[in-house]
């Protein structure tokens, strides 16, 4: 059923609250003893190498897969995510990468698929009302609401991909890889849209690979490695400090390459000073 996206958790207010969650897919252990907290109105950053468990996790608390072991609780109660449908009817909306939209359908079609209980769902007139309400709330950029998404920027889908996910009047939202592969106003564009659904006080979390848009939008970073917890930090961490937790070693390609870089910016800087 559609509800309002009004009526988000307090802002503060725990919204996750993972312990002890391990999966294991028959010998392989994704995640091992994991531990995250959300809040209402946070943006928590979850950032990892490739096979860091990530996605493992965001599709536990979509209801993909089960745990092996550990507790969920979500808004101060203990539940358990057996399905997808249980996941989104709790609260918990997830936008994964490939966003799912039929590019041949318009904006307006693409944010009411899939919502066939609402009482509205055959009403073309309040549907499209209520697409540019919601999307005018969201400021979003989106010209036309009956323009088929194969016309869309991939700000814009993400955007609209988004905007479907807050019709279902979620309080966490998961979004995997929100900016891979967008330019750089579409990236801030996907920021800002981010920044705005966290001040209606859901809890976002955010998988990303790009440590500027995290710095940028996230309240703090949590890094997973190998499948565990490896440090929580804000956004005003060091570069080497994060690449540290993330790779796992102090000296690495990674961080002798930002050092690098960084060297030669204060010796352009002093030299110009
Ligand atoms: N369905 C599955 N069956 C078996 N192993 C799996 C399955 N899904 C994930 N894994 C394994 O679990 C580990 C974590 O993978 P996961 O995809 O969660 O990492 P990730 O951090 O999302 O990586 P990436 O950034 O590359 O997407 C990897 O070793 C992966 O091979």
């Amino acid at each position: 059923m559609t509800r309002d996206i009004q009526s988000a958790p307090a802002k503060g207010e725990p919204v996750l609250r993972l312990r002890g969650i391990s999966k294991n897919f028959g010998a392989v252990s994704a995640l091992t003893d994991i531990e995250l907290d959300v809040n209402g109105g946070e943006v928590v950053a979850l950032v990892g190498d490739n096979g860091a468990g990530k996605s493992t996790l965001v599709k536990i608390l979509a209801g993909v897969h089960q745990p092996s072991a550990g507790t969920i609780e979500f808004c101060g109660e203990g539940v358990t995510l057996d399905n997808p449908a249980k996941a989104l009817g709790l609260g918990i909306a997830t936008v994964f990468q490939d966003l799912a939209l039929c590019e041949n359908l318009d904006v307006v079609a693409n944010l009411f698929l899939g919502h066939e209980l609402a009482p509205w769902q055959l009403d073309e007139v309040a549907m499209e009302v209520r697409a540019w309400t919601l999307l005018r709330e969201l400021a979003a950029r989106i010209p036309s609401v009956r323009q088929p998404i194969a016309s869309l920027s991939g700000g814009q889908r993400q955007t609209v991909a988004i905007a479907r996910s807050l019709l279902l009047d979620p309080k966490l939202i998961m979004l995997d890889e929100p900016t891979a592969a967008l330019g750089v106003a579409q990236t801030a564009e996907v920021l800002n849209l981010i920044e705005r659904v966290r001040d209606r006080g859901l809890g976002v979390i955010i998988i990303s690979h790009n440590m500027e848009d995290v710095r940028a939008v996230a309240d703090r970073i949590v890094v997973l490695r190998l499948g565990r917890n490896n440090g929580v930090f804000l956004p005003d961490a060091s570069n080497h400090d994060l690449v540290t937790a993330i790779t796992g070693a102090t000296e690495n390609a990674v961080s002798r390459r930002l050092d690098r870089k960084t060297g030669l910016a204060n010796e352009q800087s002093g030299g110009a000073a």
